[in-house]
């Protein structure tokens, strides 16, 4: 019933549409043939954008240049959609893309690309004051009586036919009092080029008698712009981040860096935004592949998908990777072999242990083999350790216990027996595969193969982590860039920017300051749990954990709900997801600390007929099922309901000896859980539902 009922629906839309598009393509057609000074093929280019001028757009003709005495600028068109700036070429050949150049009739036309540039980037100049983003100004050549539609780095080539239909298909970024102020300030920036011949008020004339208006055969596609059209009737408007930020994250977006930068901020503070906007801006500005890295690997899909919305002209250029996945492919591209096993390393590091690990001083300190495991991890392996004797002189970034020369030389004597037992197994782990594509990177320094390097939640990656993405681009001018924020690090160990040589000076190093999620009362929630808790970030800095940060108003609530046993607690989860309008349950997210408590809860919640979809699997687009996942994959996520069942069970609650008492590597391994839980409740927006159960 429901596709029957949409299908009459849309018909009967299309045949609105095209009644509305007839009047609007003769209105224009009439407005257009005023236009003396232009060719026929110019107008009829013209008649084809003043179709949209009845549909929400502004479109500018003949403008000046601002700084030049001469230079014009054939159009400018806001609507809906952005800014587009506009070159109408009237060119007998047809044009050819090919190898990021332009060639007519076999003649090379660069220059024009090079102007249109130029003009492109002074509206992007001229719209930042307002806060837009770059990626939402796009360049457009429009050939007359040519059918194409190509692209040219960031600029869309298109024939008169084609350029109706995908400006009106473009997805709507401006609400219609934007449109109007962005076209009034652009009139003010790019005046009227003088001695224009064009008529300047571009509103469509008024209807004549519609009977004298038939269409020239071939010359206008109503087909194609009915469809457009419908498609514009039926879409969702993309986010508002997407298109405007604070006029400070816009001046980031479009900054020179000499070298490598730095962002970083608190929680929520916009600093995925920023990477994403600034990559979207890198790869409208050269012809070279961004490489946009992260550590967990269900977050590069999410953010994929925001960019395809966000800036679809470039999409193709930003690869969206997790560091492992991309450093194997990298290994694999260069015939290195490499066989990653994560169970037989495993296996390699139980037989260690009980070789060599678990009768030595090393149970003194901590007797749960796990620590041991991590400090080989990301201590020995992640830092690209190979000789004891620099091990045995190391900070220990992020890790509580002290150890001495022999607990190092234990804990030595364990590396070297896992290692042995690993390679025995001709095995790898995953440091083994960052290690590998480090060696290779640095053997091979000559070409960069991208032109730039985002590294999102750099706090979690290893030293070698950080070292392999470094060598992609080295100290190039705006080659790496750095985000991440060292409060929500949730891995032991940790690097400082001076251990990677990453040389970060003066303007490089940015903090963003102002937290667009979290309302004021989930925001203290979170912060109280690492109010303690000071942590050192990559730039070696001690930062206490209650942190100041500039809130946006924004209404959102928490909920504690505290119930005597797991069956009561777990009743009032359902029935808090039970209660929530179908709609609402896509924004809705169940987070929890460990992999045995996903399971218990994706059964509670099938069982209740609760649609989920694992974090692990979501990919940013619309699901009409409850997130579930861990606190570590909801990494970089928001979503506008939070659950956080059993949020303080893995936390000391009581049971805790006293402070002396309790060991520096369970202090560690505490300090990690609040780490955990503060990223998790930093993910809601509106609300923050807390469980608790008194008695598990
Ligand atoms: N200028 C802005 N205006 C309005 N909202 C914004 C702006 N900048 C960012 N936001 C919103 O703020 C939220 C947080 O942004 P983002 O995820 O980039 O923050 P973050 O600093 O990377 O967060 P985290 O470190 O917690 O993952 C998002 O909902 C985003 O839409």
């Amino acid at each position: 019933m429901a596709a029957g009922g949409s299908a009459s629906r849309r018909a009967q839309e299309a045949r609105r549409q095209e009644r509305l598009l007839r009047e609007q393509w003769q209105a224009a057609r009439r407005q257009a043939r005023r236009w003396e000074a232009a060719s026929e093929g110019e107008r009829r280019v013209a008649a084809q954008l003043l179709v949209l001028t009845a549909r929400g757009w502004r479109l500018l003709v003949d403008r000046r240049w601002p700084g030049t005495r001469a230079a014009n600028v054939d159009m400018l068109l806001v609507g809906p959609g952005g800014v587009f700036v506009v070159d109408v070429k009237n060119w007998r050949s047809a044009p050819e893309a090919h190898e990021g150049r332009l060639r007519v009739g076999g003649e090379p036309r660069g220059d024009h690309v090079a102007k249109l540039l130029a003009v492109t980037k002074a509206a992007e100049s001229a719209v930042a004051s307002l806060g837009m983003s770059p990626v939402a100004v796009q360049p457009l050549m429009v050939f007359a009586g040519h059918r194409v539609d190509a692209e040219l780095g960031r600029i869309r080539l298109l024939g008169e036919h084609e350029v109706g239909p995908v400006l009106l298909s473009e997805r709507h970024r401006l609400r219609a009092e934007s449109v109007r102020a962005i076209a009034d300030h652009l009139e003010r920036v790019f005046p009227e080029h003088e001695g224009s011949a064009v008529a300047p008020g571009v509103t469509p004339a008024p209807p004549r008698e519609q009977s004298q208006e038939a269409l020239p055969d071939g010359l206008f596609d109503l087909d194609g712009l009915r469809e457009a059209a419908l498609e514009e009737a039926l879409r969702a408007p993309i986010e508002q981040w997407m298109t405007f930020l604070h006029p400070d994250q816009v001046a980031l977006v479009r900054r020179n860096w000499a070298g490598p930068a730095r962002i970083s901020g608190p929680a929520g503070t916009g600093k995925t935004v920023v990477g994403l906007h600034r990559a979207a801006h890198l790869a409208q500005r050269t012809t070279g592949r961004i490489l946009y890295v992260t550590f967990a690997n269900n977050l590069p899909r999410v953010q994929a998908t925001f960019l395809k919305a966000m800036s679809p002209a470039v999409a193709d250029r930003v690869e969206f990777r997790s560091l492992h996945s991309w450093a194997q492919e990298f290994l694999n591209e260069h015939g290195v072999p490499v066989r990653l096993h994560g169970d037989k390393a495993q296996t390699a590091f139980s037989l260690a242990w009980k070789h060599v690990g678990r009768d030595s001083c090393l149970a003194e300190i901590d007797p749960a083999p796990a620590y041991w495991k991590e400090e080989i991890d990301h201590v020995i392996k992640g830092r690209g350790i190979t000789s004891f004797e620099e091990y045995a002189t190391v900070p220990r970034r992020r890790r509580r216990a002290s150890l001495r020369r022999p607990h190092r030389q234990a804990v030595w004597a364990l590396h070297e027996a896992y290692e042995a037992l690993r390679a025995e197994r001709g095995v790898h782990d995953f440091n083994d595969v960052l290690s590998l594509a480090l060696a290779e990177a640095l053997r091979h320094p000559g070409r960069p193969r991208y032109a730039a390097v985002i590294v999102d939640e750099v706090q979690d990656l290893t030293l070698v982590g950080v070292r392999l993405l470094h060598a992609l681009v080295g100290d190039a001018p705006n080659g790496l860039l750095l985000v991440g924020d060292g409060q929500q690090a949730v891995y032991p160990g940790g690097f400082r920017l001076s251990d990677a040589g990453i040389d970060i000076r003066g303007d490089r190093g940015q903090v963003l300051r102002t937290n667009y999620r979290n309302s004021k009362e989930i925001l203290d929630a979170a912060l109280a749990v690492v109010a303690e808790d000071s942590f050192e970030d990559i730039d070696g800095l001690r930062t206490p954990g209650r942190r100041d940060v500039d809130l946006t108003y924004h209404d959102g609530h928490v909920l504690r709900v505290t119930r005597s046993t797991l069956a009561e607690h777990d009743q009032a989860l359902l029935e808090a997801l039970l209660g929530l309008p179908l709609a609402a349950r896509a924004d809705a997210a169940v987070l929890c600390p460990s992999m045995r408590a996903i399971g218990h809860y994706q059964r509670l919640l099938e069982r209740a007929g609760i649609p989920v979809c694992q974090l692990e699997h979501y990919d940013g687009r619309p699901v009409d099922a409850v997130k579930l996942g861990s606190y570590r994959r909801a990494k970089g996520l928001e979503f506008k309901r939070v659950y956080l069942p059993e949020h303080n069970a893995a936390l000391t609650n009581g049971s805790r000896p006293p402070e002396a008492e309790v060991s520096e590597t369970r202090r560690e391994r505490e300090e990690l859980l609040r780490s955990g839980l503060f990223v998790a409740m930093t993910r809601a927006r509106d609300i923050l539902w807390l469980g608790t159960v008194l008695s598990p």
